[in-house]
């Protein structure tokens, strides 16, 4: 059985006359969290919306399990177990936390009515399944705080069945307690084996901390890749270092 969960090659995309990838190629293993960094603009958001098939690549191949796919759809990519979890989160704040695990997915009675007491139940045993500690299902997610919101969209995503989990920088704007819970949360997900996780990151020390690869991306390609625990805060910066001296080299 392949431990390959993703693999995507030479993907190039265009928008026109700009070129926001030029021959990225990226791979992700079952039980493995790939951390991605680089600058505004590096081409990281583009990447992430070819992985789940919201945008086409204008060429390249992309393999999921082993087998070569063609992306016509984010639901396609959902079918495929590819989910992703934006930094706007997509949660409702005036509905219950039990009521946004199931968002577009609503359980119904047969009555074809909505089938709170179910949902609660599940909601209730799916969170506790993944480690997250809420105060009540019941509490509308307002009332939550950024981590904790940070965790319920991550679980709703586990529990539709995510296997390929893409992060939109899901420490952003935390304090170190709240990015603590939602580290721990990566890292029990990635203890499964199941599940490989694929994160857009800012911070570099917290990146190497939580992921085993990471990846650097500047100007639509990759500068570096390797093993998190073969690196370090300070030869990633050389990395951005160099590649910046080498711009305004050309530039000038
Ligand atoms: N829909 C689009 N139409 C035209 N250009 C685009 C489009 N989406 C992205 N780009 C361009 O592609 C390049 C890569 O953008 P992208 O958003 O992927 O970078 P990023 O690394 O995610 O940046 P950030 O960290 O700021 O989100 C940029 O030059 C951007 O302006």
């Amino acid at each position: 059985m392949s431990t390959e969960a993703l693999r995507a090659t030479d993907i190039t995309k265009n928008f026109g006359s700009i070129s926001a990838l030029s021959g990225i190629s990226l791979h992700v293993n079952k039980g493995e969290v790939l951390g991605i960094l680089g600058d505004n603009g590096a081409g990281k958001s583009t990447l992430m919306k070819i992985i789940t098939g919201y945008h086409k690549p204008s060429s390249g191949q992309m393999f999921i399990n082993g087998e070569a796919v063609s992306l016509n759809s984010v639901d396609h990519a959902r079918s495929l177990g590819i989910e992703c979890v934006y930094q706007d989160l997509a949660l409702i704040n005036t509905l219950p936390i039990y009521h946004n695990m199931f968002l577009n997915r609503e359980l119904r009675n047969s009555f074809g009515m909505l089938d709170h007491k179910a949902m609660r139940k599940r909601a209730a045993a799916a969170l506790d399944d993944i480690g997250v500690t809420v105060p009540l299902v019941d509490d509308e997610v307002a009332l939550l705080s950024g981590g904790q919101r940070q965790a319920i969209a991550i679980a709703r995503a586990v529990y539709s069945n995510a296997k390929i989990l893409l992060l939109d920088e899901p420490l952003a704007a935390m304090g170190a307690r709240e990015a603590g819970l939602i580290i721990d949360l990566i890292q029990r997900q990635r203890a499964r084996g199941d599940i490989s996780i694929i994160m857009i990151m800012h911070n570099y020390a917290q990146t190497l901390e939580i992921a085993d690869r990471v990846m650097m991306m500047q100007r639509g390609t990759v500068t570096f890749e390797g093993a998190a625990k073969d690196t370090s805060v300070e030869a990633l910066l050389d990395i951005v270092r160099r590649e910046y001296r080498a711009m305004r080299a050309a530039a000038q």
